[in-house]
């Protein structure tokens, strides 16, 4: 009987496919993520990994279950993953692709408009009795409609915000790291820094790879406009926090609406939580009760693919382990 590991709680119909597999299913149902020690120690004996963003499935992990066949994140970006390994190994590495791009773009937008039209900070001045007579210069926001968004990474994610963005009235430009051939209703910008110094929103939907670590930093921050609003909902370590302080406070950039932070949580003292030109969300671009039924389903379809022997459906290593793939041994 095959033995999988889920690393958070999940949904009690997902649970429930799960159990009725016949495999073992342990759920980690602690109020806490597991520390590294005790996923090193939890994983001694499984076949399948159900793995969450707050797991570093490294090699000392991978090494520590030698019956490993197959990790299933739950989330479309496996940065948390040592791929390297994996594949050394021949465990197969699976994600949920697609089905959460819409809701992670409809946050993303979100987070746009809250900057531009400042629901971000208005409401609080209102709440704390601050709201003055009606002035014709007073609470001025930015306009939407007929502004630049330049899109960082246009692939699932991206394209779903460019399709909102057409919505408003805006001009889309887009960088990716080779251009695509797909019409986006966007322009192709053959460079990050051309696509900084034209937008007036930058929107980011690149993973997070050794390349993207701090991609944006004060140099880029400098190309910008200094109307202009970023918006980071893929990972923290994309940006430069530090960088992204001080361009906030000199006014290099107007604003930052931030879903992903360094750590994650962000410290209740962090320099950025002072800020009001800064909104920050707890990593919840995905998270309506929709889409994380489908993202926990499409965990469960992975993993159980791989403990019973066969390739998941989402599997985002099989050309490279496809000769020492231990599914198949
Ligand atoms: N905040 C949240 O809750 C969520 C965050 N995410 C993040 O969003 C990321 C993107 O997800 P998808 O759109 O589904 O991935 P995707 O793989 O469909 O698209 C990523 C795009 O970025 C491009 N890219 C890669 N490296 C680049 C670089 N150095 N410069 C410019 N472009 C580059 C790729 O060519 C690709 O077109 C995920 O990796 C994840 O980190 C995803 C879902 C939810
Ligand atoms: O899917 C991801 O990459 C997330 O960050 C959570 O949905």
């Amino acid at each position: 009987m095959p033995k999988i590991l889920v690393t958070r709680r999940t949904f009690p119909e997902a649970a429930e496919v799960l159990r009725a597999s016949g495999a073992e299913v342990v759920i980690w149902e602690d109020a806490d993520a597991p520390s590294h020690e005790d996923l090193i120690a939890a994983v001694a004996d499984i076949d399948g990994l159900y793995a969450h963003i707050t797991n570093q499935v490294n090699a000392e992990v991978m090494d520590a279950a030698p019956n490993l066949k197959v990790i299933a994140e739950f989330g479309v970006g496996y940065d948390n993953i040592e791929i390297a390994a994996a594949n050394e190994r021949g465990i197969a590495v699976c994600n949920t692709p697609g089905i959460l791009s819409e809701s992670t773009a409809d946050e993303a937008f979100a987070l746009l408009a809250s900057m531009a039209r400042r629901t971000n900070d208005l409401p609080a001045m209102v709440k704390r009795g601050e709201w003055g007579d009606f002035d014709p210069l007073g609470y001025l926001a930015t306009d939407i409609h007929h502004k630049t968004l330049g899109i960082v990474g246009m692939g699932s994610i991206g394209s779903e915000m460019a399709k909102r963005a057409a919505g408003f009235n805006m001009n889309v430009l887009y960088y990716n790291r080779n251009r695509r051939d797909e019409e986006f209703g966007a322009t192709y910008v053959d460079s990050l820094e051309k696509i900084l110094e034209r937008s007036d929103y930058v929107s980011l939907h690149n993973p997070l790879t050794p390349e993207t670590t701090n991609m944006m930093s004060t140099d880029q921050f400098k190309l910008m406009k200094k109307s202009a609003i970023l918006i980071n909902t893929t990972r923290g370590p994309v940006v430069d926090q530090d960088a992204l302080y001080e361009a906030l406070v000199s006014g290099d950039i107007a604003g930052a609406a931030l879903d992903v932070t360094v750590p994650e949580p962000i410290p209740a003292d962090h320099p950025l939580l002072t800020l009001d030109n800064c909104l920050i969300m707890p990593h919840v671009a995905s998270a309506t009760g929709d889409t994380r039924m489908k993202m926990a389903m499409m965990s469960v379809e992975n993993v159980l693919a791989g403990v019973a022997g066969d390739w998941p459906p989402y599997c985002v290593n099989q050309t490279e382990i496809a000769g020492n793939a231990r599914i198949k041994s």
